[in-house]
């Protein structure tokens, strides 16, 4: 059993935390035998919620953590963590689009930026969750200057697992035999869900599913399936996007089997002309903790033209984002 490590999670009184916790204190984001600090990050109002999450932590009995520790103080919450959780922001209602959060959302990811440069170790894994989530992550390594770019991402992978399960319901097929569907792009409904290097059970998805489906309804439910959450339940996806947090950050942690891709949201590098400095999905294969966007896909010209409505958007979210930073 190895020595224990610090995770951060933010948002921890929050509904995607309630689900998200369960899961990485049982182990299955970073081993079975990796013992585990938990620190819960929220705001002052929210710590006597937070302190029944921590009794039911505790009432869980997990053999893995060791200690739980419930704060509004971003110093203690980011103190030495190896990985963190970034969930606390403000979730949209029905009508809204991610987007419309920047304004509000924006500024906790500058603080929590400067709290990670300040007191996180210097490999820590950085997941963005809070919305919009490719622009927070983006400002949230800005103001951490101290910590690679690469050790920044955001979350696409719940997008990811929404295209999967749409082609496997497609097909009659169990999920574990959909893979390589790809997400570019921002976490908005301007994504670009593309199932053109997709197999399942070892076939081409596409020639198994026709153009015209892959190219419509396909891209589009991917895009608004958020919204059609929020519709049906009235708060968003939540028990997903713990789900797809955990995936996210145990890949990241453990590595990708070769041949898989999985998306993320990364710093670009200019990689198939996506201008650098910006959050953006791509597929990326992982080995020692370390990501690398799969590269020599092809992509057609209708693919093209959804990867440049994309970009435009992040631009243009980045420029909103730091003219919020710097309080213009
Ligand atoms: N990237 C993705 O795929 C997804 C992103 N989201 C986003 O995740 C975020 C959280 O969603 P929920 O858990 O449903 O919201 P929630 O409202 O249930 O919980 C958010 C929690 O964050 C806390 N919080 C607010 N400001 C904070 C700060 N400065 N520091 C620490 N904690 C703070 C709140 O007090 C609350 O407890 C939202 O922005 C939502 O849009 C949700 C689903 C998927
Ligand atoms: O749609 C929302 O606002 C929450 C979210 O990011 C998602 O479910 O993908």
């Amino acid at each position: 059993m190895s020595e224990p490590i610090r995770v951060v999670v933010t948002g921890a009184a929050g509904q995607i935390a309630y689900s998200l916790l369960y899961i990485i204190a049982n182990g299955e984001v970073f081993g079975k035998d990796q013992k585990l600090v938990l620190t819960l990050l929220d705001i002052p109002p929210m710590m006597g919620v937070l302190e029944g999450v921590v009794m039911e932590l505790h009432d869980c009995a997990f053999p893995l953590l060791t200690e739980v520790i419930p704060t509004a103080d971003p110093a203690v919450a980011f103190k030495d963590v190896s990985a963190a959780f970034l969930v606390g922001a403000m979730p949209r209602r029905e009508g809204m689009e991610r987007k419309d959060l920047l304004s509000a959302n924006v500024k906790i990811f500058k603080v929590q930026g400067e709290a990670l440069n300040n007191h996180a170790k210097k490999d820590v894994k950085v997941l963005v969750v809070g919305n919009p989530a490719n622009t927070n992550a983006l400002i949230c390594s800005h103001f951490a200057p101290s910590i690679p770019k690469e050790n920044f991402t955001a979350m696409t992978r719940l997008d990811q697992n929404r295209a999967r399960a749409q082609i496997a319901q497609r097909l009659g097929t169990d999920i574990s035999n959909v893979k390589n569907l790809i997400i570019w792009g921002n976490h908005s409904a301007t994504q670009y869900p593309d199932a053109a290097n997709g197999t399942a059970n070892g076939k081409p998805v596409t020639d198994l599913v026709e153009a015209s489906y892959l190219q419509s309804d396909f891209v589009t439910t991917v895009q608004k399936r958020g919204a059609a959450v929020i519709a049906a339940r009235k708060m968003s996806s939540a028990m997903s996007a713990a789900k797809a947090a955990a995936d996210h950050i145990r890949d990241w942690w453990h590595g990708t089997e070769s041949g898989r891709f999985v998306s993320m949201g990364v710093v670009s590098d200019g990689s198939y002309g996506i201008p650098k400095d910006i959050v953006f999905s791509f597929p990326v294969e992982i080995k020692n903790k370390q990501w690398k966007i799969v590269q020599g896909l092809k992509l057609d010209s209708f693919a093209r033209s959804k990867l440049d409505i994309t970009t435009k958007e992040l631009l243009e979210e980045k420029e909103e984002a730091m003219a919020v930073c710097n309080g213009n």
